[in-house]
């Protein structure tokens, strides 16, 4: 506990306690007893007041240029820039992931807010012919007013920062509630908004448990637009609150995500996106590969690569420089995982690989666990249908392209999709058939860029998009202009 710091709420420019007095502690998930730092058990009451500081200073932030907004998302990724070692370290040890992917993660956080401070000085509406030769016809777009950001743990920097940066540069003021498993991050990520120098009121944070604060933005009146990223129950729940108040939302929820690997793959480029897509993180993206859909021809080979390789990887701490992969978040995420390999065990699927839960070698205070290989899996199973979000690989065995893309797009999920293959003509009936918003031929199914819309089908998103300039779409309404002299 020595080393742990704490963290109040940010509201109306100043950090705060919360209003019950109550704080939470965010646990270190490779040492359990570890506590990183504690945040506030904000309340309702604590919800009112962040969003009236967003209300009031939303007014004069919508009025400044697109440039003086983008001068203070430039000021932010310096700021967060010359932390990257210490918000990298931070993640780690709050969630798990490994310190390279961390600082990867955290460098990302710089490039998405430089991408979205240079977005203040792109166009915001396009000239329309009117069909009144005296008229003049345009479009511009204003900003939503208050948004309500829901983040996960799973991407404690760079999901809050994708979410804020475009809110931001578009005019509006924002609400941030962060996952609690990764409350101290997101607060590193806030300090250095506030570093920043923003206006009080335009950017504001506050902690808790989901149920009260993220329910309270979801449900209040003043918040005008709600941004979610999590699991499918929590957004659908969001995304009911803010339609049932006429509010707008944006979902981005989980996958089930397939890899295909066709007779002519390159199998051992096809065997290394399989792990790097599907273990990375610990399997906790939402673009994680965790269906690998084989073809017969060549399903052994690839599988005994497939073992081979895995069998090589390190589980361990992720700051310790020769841990491959991390633990997972948090106990009930670990038996989460651990009930699932027992499902699929119990379905009978083949356990060819891993799947304990790993105590030995001083990882008994940490929630770590194999990464675990099922063979002989049937599209029908839970192991092949639900978001698992850990290190788990379901091998399906099919015979031919037909096959495999009825199996990839035998899910409720639909968020992203790839495809190992030389032929270009499958790789175009696989762009073509597949039902996933992401699509990748020879590469991994993770693997988002901020310039690129980011979003899935089916029920892996509100069918809306995040990133790049979609992120506009969101964060602002179009207002038809028509004048006539
Ligand atoms: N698609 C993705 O990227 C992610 C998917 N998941 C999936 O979700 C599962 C559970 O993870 P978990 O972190 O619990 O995900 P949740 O969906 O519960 O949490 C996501 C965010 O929503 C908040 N929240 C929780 N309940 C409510 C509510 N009733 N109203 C509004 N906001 C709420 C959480 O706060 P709090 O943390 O305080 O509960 C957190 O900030 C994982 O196993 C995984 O399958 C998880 C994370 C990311
Ligand atoms: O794969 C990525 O980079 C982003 C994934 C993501 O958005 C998520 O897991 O929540």
């Amino acid at each position: 506990m020595a080393d742990a710091v704490k963290f109040g709420n940010y509201i109306n420019g100043e950090w705060v306690d919360g209003s019950s007095g109550d704080v939470g502690e965010s646990l270190n998930p490779a040492h359990s007893k570890e506590v990183v730092g504690t945040f506030q058990k904000s309340t309702a009451q604590d919800v009112d007041s962040a969003i009236q500081a967003a209300t009031e200073a939303q007014k004069l932030w919508r009025k400044e240029t697109g440039a003086t907004r983008g001068s203070f998302l430039y000021k932010v990724a310096d700021i967060l820039e010359s932390r990257i070692d210490d918000v990298a370290a931070t993640m780690t040890k709050e969630m798990g992931k490994t310190l390279p992917e961390a600082k990867g993660e955290t460098a990302r956080g710089v490039a998405i807010l430089r991408y979205y401070a240079g977005e203040g000085l792109r166009k915001t509406g396009d000239v329309i012919p009117s069909t009144d030769p005296g008229a003049f016809m345009y479009t511009t777009r204003k900003p939503l007013g208050v948004v309500g950001v829901i983040t996960p743990w799973n991407f404690p920097v760079a999901i809050p920062i994708w979410k804020m940066a475009p809110a931001l540069i578009y005019g509006n003021a924002v609400v941030l509630k962060p996952a609690s498993e990764a409350s101290i991050t997101a607060a590193k990520v806030i300090e250095c908004f506030a570093e920043a120098g923003f206006p009080k009121g335009v950017v504001n944070f506050i902690t808790g448990s989901g149920s009260v604060i993220g329910q309270g933005l979801a449900d209040h009146t003043h918040v005008d637009g709600i941004t979610f990223t999590g699991s499918d129950g929590v957004g659908q729940q969001v995304g009911q609150a803010v339609l049932a108040r006429g509010g707008k939302y944006q979902l981005e929820m989980g996958g089930k995500n397939p890899v295909i690997v066709a007779d002519d793959a390159d199998l051992d480029l096809a065997v290394e996106a399989t792990i790097s897509g599907g273990l990375k993180s610990t399997g906790q993206k939402c673009t994680a590969t965790s269906r690998v859909i084989v073809d017969q021809a060549i399903y052994e080979e690839f599988k005994e690569k497939l073992v081979s390789k895995v069998s090589e990887l390190k589980v361990g701490d992720g700051l310790d420089a020769d841990s491959w992969m991390g633990p997972s978040v948090s106990a009930s995420q670990l038996d989460t995982v651990l009930s699932y390999i027992n499902k699929g065990k119990e379905e009978g699927a083949k356990l060819i690989f891993g799947g304990r839960r790993l105590e030995e070698d001083g990882l008994a205070d940490g929630y770590y666990v194999e990464p675990a290989i099922f063979d002989e899996v049937d599209t029908k199973m839970s192991i092949a249908q639900e978001e698992i979000f850990g290190p788990v690989l379901a091998l399906i065995k099919v015979d031919g392209l037909e096959e495999a893309i009825e199996v990839a797009n035998d899910t409720k999920f639909g968020l992203s999709a790839s495809i190992f293959t030389k032929n270009i003509a499958r790789m175009m009936t696989f762009i073509e058939e597949v039902d996933a918003g992401l699509v990748r031929v020879n590469a991994e199914s993770a693997g988002v860029e901020l310039q690129a819309p980011f979003g899935g089908m089916k029920q892996s998103s509100s069918h809306s998009r995040e990133q790049g300039t979609a992120a506009i779409e969101f964060f602002t309404e179009v207002k038809t202009v028509f004048i006539k002299g």
